[in-house]
Formats: structure tokens, C-alpha cells, sequence
């Protein structure tokens, strides 16, 4: 047991993954950093470096690089899944075949699967046999890896239905530089992390366009409106939104350079196509499949998410950017917090 806690597996070496283990490593511990890429674990060993996703950083030495999935996660207790969250089912599947006793799992992923539309840690425990799972932790909060990896001040929230074991994790992560809280709110942490992506690929387009902070601000404003809808109407707590995973990462998101999803938006606002896009991003953009969730938790939940709708229709339905604009300026007028209300009225909150 002893040994069990001076090592931690983080499951995904890119820029996130590669981050958290040096938070992880600056705090002591002996991190295994699995790639299911053999060339990278190489470069980590040897040069301790991860230039693609992390340029310019020097890794420290407790991390080390690990092509084997097995030999990663023996006599591991933490395990830190850190990867795109349309590979979260494969490589859980990955997962549960090679250990053979009971671990916690933190993702740090934010997105919905679309379709089943379930979050991911719904994702984990449906695909982790209950015997080898001791508990689902969400890390998430506003936090990009770049500046993370150059250790400036950061804070992020954790949370779990096992509130002992989010605070086993806030006690793994924490340090002068990264700073960690507990949120009880597993639905609206996931749900605010998962969704800012999809207003940050907004403002991004509007910034692209050419038009203001003012419209920066309408989106971010307006956008985390319908997220607290649809998160309280999915049981959230409607608090968590003007929180770090809420706000907190909405502000990071819409107006960092390192967004891959703003800077993804901004490049669709200019002109280029979605394919264009994407295959010149060479990270994940989290927020377009987002889009497509939260399209379809709108419909099942029928709460009103114009932003959504709209950006839905630009990604894949070949509307105009500016005429989105039009249609989100052009709805018919409306109270600022009467659809909010009537959520927490519905739920007597
Ligand atoms: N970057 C950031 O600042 C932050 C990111 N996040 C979240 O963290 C999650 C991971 O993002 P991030 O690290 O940024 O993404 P990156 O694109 O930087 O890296 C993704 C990593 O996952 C690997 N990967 C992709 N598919 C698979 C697979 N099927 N099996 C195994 N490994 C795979 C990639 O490998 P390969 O190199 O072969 O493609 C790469 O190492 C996302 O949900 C993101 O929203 C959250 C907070 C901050
Ligand atoms: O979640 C993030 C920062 O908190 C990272 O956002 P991007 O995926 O847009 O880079």
C-alpha cells in the first residue's frame, strides 16, 4: 500500500497529461506517463522533453515515459486519464484489462459523448468493472497546460461522488503553484467544463469576423446563461457555474491564445473550412463533437440554447458565420433570468 501511493500513471501523454505530471513530479511523486505513441515515451526518456505538445519545457526527471500499459499502471492506486474524450471508452477499455486491483481515476477531459450523451465520468463507471474501480475524480478549472507547465499560478476544482477521494486528489495536486478546490457538484463541474468549449469556438468566430468585446462579452455572458439552464435542468447546482469550472474556465477559454477551441473558431470566423481547421490544429478541439452533444441535451431536456443552435448549424450545417449572428441578434425579446428562474422553480430550488 505504501508503495501504491509514491507512484501515479498519468494515461495520455499531450499537452494536458504532460502538464499534470509535472505538477504531480514537482510535488514529489514518481509519475509513469503512458503514450500509446513509442517515438514520444522515447523522447520523454532520453531528452525529457515532449516537444509537440509542450515546446520548450524541460520535464523533470521523476517523470518517466511508459509504451506499456501494464507495466504503467502496476501497483498504482491514482491513475490520471488525460486523454481526447473520444478515445476516454478505448483506452478505459485498455484500462480495465490490465489492472488487477482497485484504482481512482481522475479525468481531466472536458466533453459529451455524443449520442449517449453521458458525461464522462457516466463514461468510466460504465465501462470499469465495479470490483477495480474505488472512485471517478474530475479535475477541471481554468488551466492551460502551457502556462501550467511554466508553473504560474493556477486553480482548478476537484469533485467526486466520494468526496474522501476528491480530497485525496486535491491533496496529490496541490502546491504553491496549483491550487486546488473541492466542488460537491460532480453534474455541473463536468458540464461547465465540457461546454465552455463550445462558446469559446463562438467567440473565436466572432472574433474572426472582426467584431468587438462587446459581442466577446455578449457570447460569454449569454453562453454561460444556457449553460447553468441546461446544467441545473440536468441537476446541477446552479452555484458551480460562477465557479472555476464554470466562469472561471469560460473566461480562460474565450480569451487565452493558447484555446485551441478559440483559436479554432477564430480560424472558421476568417474563413476556412471545419476540415481546413481541424487538420491544421494538430491538438484536440474538444468543443465541436461538444457542440454536437449539447445540441441533443438541448432537444432532451428542451431547454433554450440559441448560441448552440446556431454554432450547430455553422459547424454542420453550412450556415454563414455572420448570418448566425444575425439570427442570435434578430430572437424575439426576452427577460435575462426568466428561463433560469423557472428552472429552479421546476426543481424548488
Ligand atoms: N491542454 C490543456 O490546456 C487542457 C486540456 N484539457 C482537456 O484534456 C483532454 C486532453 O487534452 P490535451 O492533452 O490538451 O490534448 P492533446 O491534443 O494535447 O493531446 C491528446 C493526447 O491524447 C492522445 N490520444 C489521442 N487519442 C488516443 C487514443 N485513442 N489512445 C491513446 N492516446 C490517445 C494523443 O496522442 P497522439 O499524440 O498520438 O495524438 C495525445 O497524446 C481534453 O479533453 C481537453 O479538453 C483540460 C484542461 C486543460
Ligand atoms: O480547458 C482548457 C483550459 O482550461 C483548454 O481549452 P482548449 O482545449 O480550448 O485549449
Amino acid at each position: 500500500m505504501e508503495e501504491k501511493q509514491k507512484a501515479s500513471a498519468v494515461v495520455g501523454a499531450g499537452s494536458w497529461g504532460t502538464a499534470l505530471a509535472m505538477v504531480l513530479a514537482d510535488n514529489g511523486l514518481e509519475v509513469r506517463l503512458w503514450s500509446h505513441n513509442e517515438e514520444q515515451v522515447k523522447e520523454i526518456n532520453q531528452f525529457h522533453t515532449n516537444k509537440k505538445y509542450l515546446p520548450g519545457i524541460e520535464l523533470p526527471e521523476l517523470i518517466v515515459g511508459y509504451a506499456s500499459l501494464s507495466d504503467a499502471l502496476a501497483n498504482i492506486k491514482h491513475v490520471i486519464l488525460a486523454v481526447p474524450t473520444k478515445a476516454i471508452r478505448e483506452v478505459i477499455r485498455k484500462i480495465q484489462a490490465v489492472v488487477t486491483s482497485p484504482i481512482t481515476i481522475t479525468h481531466v477531459s472536458k466533453g459529451i459523448e455524443p449520442d449517449t450523451l453521458m458525461r464522462i465520468s457516466e463514461i468510466i463507471k460504465e465501462e470499469m468493472p465495479k470490483e477495480l474501480l474505488d472512485a471517478v475524480v474530475v479535475l477541471s478549472g481554468p488551466s492551460h497546460a502551457e502556462e501550467v507547465s511554466l508553473r504560474h499560478p493556477t486553480t482548478v476544482a476537484v469533485t467526486s461522488e466520494n468526496m474522501e477521494a476528491a480530497e485525496e486528489i486535491q491533496d496529490l495536486f496541490i502546491n504553491h503553484n496549483f491550487r486546488v478546490y473541492t466542488n460537491s457538484d460532480v453534474i455541473g463541474v463536468e458540464i461547465g467544463g465540457a461546454l465552455k468549449n463550445i462558446i469559446a469556438l463562438a467567440v473565436g468566430i466572432t472574433d474572426g469576423l472582426g467584431y468587438g468585446d462587446n459581442a466577446k462579452a455578449a457570447l460569454m455572458t449569454r453562453g454561460l446563461a444556457e449553460i447553468a439552464r441546461l446544467g441545473t435542468k440536468m441537476g446541477a447546482n446552479p452555484l458551480t457555474f460562477s465557479g472555476l469550472a464554470g466562469i472561471g474556465d469560460l473566461i480562460v477559454t474565450c480569451t487565452s491564445v493558447h484555446s485551441r477551441n478559440w483559436r479554432a473558431g477564430n480560424l472558421l470566423g476568417k474563413g476556412k473550412t471545419l476540415e481546413e481547421v481541424l487538420d491544421s490544429m494538430g491538438m484536440v478541439v474538444e468543443g465541436v463533437r461538444t457542440t454536437k452533444a449539447a445540441y441533443q441535451l438541448a432537444e432532451k431536456y428542451e431547454v433554450k440554447m440559441p448560441i448552440t443552435r446556431v454554432l450547430y448549424d455553422v459547424l454542420f450545417n453550412g450556415k454563414n458565420a455572420k448570418d448566425g449572428v444575425e439570427v442570435l441578434m434578430g430572437r424575439s425579446k426576452t427577460h435575462e433570468m426568466e428561463d433560469l428562474v423557472n428552472i429552479l422553480d421546476e426543481r424548488h430550488i
